[in-house]
């Protein structure tokens, strides 16, 4: 049977998501759409050719009795109530990342989850499902390239709005490192210390870009992540591990070389929605697939805490400037997969 779907926000990815489940994924339809600005409601249901009823509030869509699950798509700062909401009414939920806030907001959330019982949250942590990542994954696990040592990283976006502040290229961006590279390495982190190098002349008096996050882990491995979200160039994700014994790094997304007057070049991608396509496929599908079986398996809330916990530390490493501590509780069973 059909899942009906409910979804919240109706911007740039909800729109992407509305399109999957008509388009693309199985065993899916959206009923309802809700968005503050109900124009955004209107053309996405108009975009993607639905009957979906349309709503002026989300909490109406979770209330509404034809909504089996949702799908959390608004500005990162509404996702706890909803996702809190949902769970109050017993619907499974897909919630973009980041799960809340702070740490403290997502534990409200595996705090409300774990009183219902069973799993209702899983977040946009899309990441794992990438190929690229997972191939990364399988030849760190295989042993080839030995224990990691360091991860060399960059997460770079040609250009952000003129309301992203310097805290929110941790909340908003490296929040899927913070999650990737746990599950990359099995691993957890210890610590974290924040540093800015000169500013790009494209950023604006709130946003300090780009910057260095050095991360180390329990095991002692340590990560430095670059994050530019003002790069220009395009949308390039990176990341490179050093063994003992050798290097692996991700893929690339793949694109035909050319050679033409004397270049040889090959295209970078500029949009986050091209460059993990197949992942936000694939993701939302097992939602859907595991909703269906009664039982969530993706990223988890307690994922979603234990990024914001490490988020924490790292907004307060930009503010002092020193390396901070990153105490993570243990993963209660509840949890364990
Ligand atoms: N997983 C990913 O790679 C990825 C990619 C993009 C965005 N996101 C996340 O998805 C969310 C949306 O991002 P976006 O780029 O689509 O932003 P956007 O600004 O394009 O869209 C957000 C939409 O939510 C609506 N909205 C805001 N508050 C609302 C509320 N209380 N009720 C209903 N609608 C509300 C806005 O009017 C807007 O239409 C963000 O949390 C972002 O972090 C995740
Ligand atoms: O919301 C987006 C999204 O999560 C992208 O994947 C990330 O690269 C951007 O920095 C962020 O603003």
């Amino acid at each position: 049977m059909s899942l009906k779907l409910g979804v919240i926000g109706a911007g740039a990815i909800g729109k992407e998501h509305i399109r999957r489940c008509t388009q693309v994924l199985q065993g899916a339809s959206v009923v309802a759409v809700s968005d503050i600005n109900l124009d955004n409601a209107r053309a996405a249901v108009n975009a993607s050719g639905l009957q979906a009823e349309v709503y002026a509030n989300g909490q109406d869509v979770i209330n509404a009795p034809d909504v089996d699950a949702l799908i959390i798509t608004s500005w990162d700062p509404t996702h706890e109530a909803f996702a809190l909401a949902a769970i109050e009414a017993g619907k499974p939920v897909f919630c973009e990342k980041p799960l809340a806030m702070t740490a403290e907001g997502c534990r409200r959330v595996v705090d409300a989850e774990m009183k219902a019982g069973r799993r209702l949250v899983q977040v946009g942590f899309m990441r794992p499902y990438d190929e690229g990542y997972q191939a990364l994954k399988s030849v760190i696990d295989s042993g080839e390239i030995g224990s990691p040592l360091m991860l060399h990283c960059a997460h770079r976006n040609p250009e952000v709005g003129d309301n992203y502040t310097t805290d929110m290229a941790i909340t908003s961006t490296l929040i899927h490192e913070l999650d990737v590279l746990r599950w990359l390495l099995n691993d957890d982190y210890r610590s974290v210390q924040v540093r800015f190098p000169r500013a790009t002349s494209h950023t604006h008096a709130q946003l300090k870009d780009p910057q260095i996050v050095m991360l180390e882990t329990r095991k002692g491995i340590l990560i430095d992540v670059e994050i530019f979200v003002n790069c220009r160039y395009g949308y390039d994700i990176q990341c490179e591990v050093v063994g003992e014994e050798g290097i692996a790094r991700l893929p690339e997304p793949s694109s035909v070389q050319t050679r033409q007057t004397a270049k040889l070049s090959t295209t970078i991608l500029t949009d986050w929605k091209d460059r993990f396509i197949k992942a936000y496929d694939v993701e939302l599908q097992a939602f859907i697939r595991d909703v269906q079986a009664g039982e969530l398996r993706g990223p988890s809330a307690w994922d979603g805490y234990a990024a914001s916990v490490a988020a924490d530390a790292c907004l307060k490493a930009q503010e002092s400037g020193a390396q901070e501590p990153i105490n993570m509780p243990e993963r209660p069973a509840f949890y364990l997969r």
